[in-house]
């Protein structure tokens, strides 16, 4: 079994953008300048949003976060993703989810403007991941294909069992392994709260991707031997033993699991890392005027 390092793949995609922006300062040309969004104080964004602003200053990337109290009206907030839109200096613009309830989440989305959606989140980029054509990716499942390619790892003919249906992760996911290119050609079944028989299914899968937020949800006897076993849940399980006060758990019984399979991604340490890699980079080509090909 090895363990797919997502803090190790991580570094390697920030210093190889690192030397990006190296070469854009030389050429005397703008820097990448990434804008974050966040809405309230829920522990969990705090920290994701920390660690996008923090590792946009380790690789010379601008970044600003604008933040507003979980109380913002609706407007308010539309009113300045529409300010970020018409502001030429920044490329990539993120709104961190989830939002407060009184929020539609879908109406943030659609006003971002498409070419500086570095979520990959805006209708226009879905539909245009869908149809093959040069899309931001979403950053999770991105930065999951992007640890395949780091680890060599056989994905042709393989059949993938995706856990989990959601926008961003488990759609997006289905589509990039079942897409005609390298990691991708996988035969995939995408399986939800409503799936029949899922420990059958994933008995048959040669790579699992479990996306499904339930602590501890894939079992060692769901697991073939051998399989590759991909961990997107960042789940917070209370330990009194902790500092913090709780402990971060995948969506994969890990110490059960992790002996049966070829390959399989930490909970700390995985899936997430590579979730910020995977937005720095689409951060990168938003200021190029590009968009990511999966083909
Ligand atoms: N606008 C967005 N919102 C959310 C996204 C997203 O891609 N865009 N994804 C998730 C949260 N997320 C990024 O925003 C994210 C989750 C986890 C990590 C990460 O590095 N996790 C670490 C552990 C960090 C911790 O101590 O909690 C790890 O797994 O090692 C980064 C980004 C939902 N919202």
């Amino acid at each position: 079994m090895q363990i797919l390092d997502g803090k190790l793949v991580s570094a390697a995609v920030k210093a190889q953008l690192a030397d990006k922006v190296t070469e854009l300062k030389a050429l005397g040309k703008k820097v990448p300048h990434l804008a974050a969004i966040l809405v309230g104080n829920n522990p969990a964004s705090e920290t994701y949003v920390a660690s996008k602003v923090k590792s946009c200053a380790e690789i010379g990337f601008h970044s600003t976060l604008l933040r507003f109290d979980a109380k913002i009206s609706e407007k308010h907030l539309l009113d300045n993703i529409t300010l970020l839109n018409e502001n030429a200096d920044i490329d990539g613009i993120l709104v961190q989810l989830p939002l407060p309830k009184h929020i539609n989440e879908e109406l943030v989305i659609n006003t971002i403007d498409p070419s500086k959606d570095v979520d990959g989140f805006h209708p226009m980029n879905v539909g245009k991941m869908v149809a093959g054509l040069p899309a931001y990716i979403p950053a999770t499942p991105y930065g999951i294909m992007l640890m395949l390619e780091h680890y060599n790892i056989p994905t042709k003919g393989k059949h993938a069992v995706v856990i989990g249906r959601s926008h961003i992760v488990g759609t997006p996911m289905s589509i990039l392994l079942s897409r005609n290119a390298n990691p991708g050609n996988c035969t995939v079944t995408l399986t939800h709260s409503q799936t029949v028989n899922l420990k059958e299914i994933c008995l048959q899968a040669d790579i699992i991707v479990a996306a499904i937020g339930r602590p501890n949800f894939v079992t060692a006897d769901m697991v073939k031997e051998g399989a590759v076993v991909i961990d997107v849940g960042i789940n917070r399980i209370e330990d009194a033993t902790k500092k913090s006060g709780f402990r971060l758990v995948g969506d994969v019984d890990y110490n059960a699991v992790a002996p049966k399979t070829s390959f399989i991604t930490p909970v700390p340490g995985g899936v997430g890392p590579m979730t910020i890699a995977a937005l720095l980079k689409n951060t990168y080509h938003a200021s190029l005027g590009q968009k990511v090909n999966m083909n």
